[in-house]
């Protein structure tokens, strides 16, 4: 029989935790680029930077996704992806 300590097991989440905040980040990086994609074509092509409305739709998705801090979270979210308006 194998017997876990309480130390070992938050040491244990603590690592995956870890590894899925890398991959958040990851995600936010990627994310990022593909955003500046967007933003720089309608920049080059006469438009603005912001789009309000999308924003509202992105905001949408994570409130109702995860409730109330989502819309926090995405608001972050966009703020680190086309800088602060
Ligand atoms: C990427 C876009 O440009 C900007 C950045 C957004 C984003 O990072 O999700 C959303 C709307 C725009 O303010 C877009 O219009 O889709």
């Amino acid at each position: 029989m194998t017997t876990t300590t309480p130390e070992a097991v938050i040491a244990d989440a603590r690592e995956r935790i870890d590894a899925i905040d890398d991959r958040i980040i990851g995600l936010i990086q990627e994310r990022a680029a593909v955003s500046a994609v967007v933003q720089q074509t309608r920049i080059a092509s006469g438009g603005r930077r912001v789009h309000l409305a999308r924003e509202m739709e992105v905001l949408n998705h994570f409130s109702e996704a995860l409730g109330k801090p989502g819309t926090s979270l995405a608001m972050t979210l966009l703020e680190l992806c086309r800088g602060r308006i």
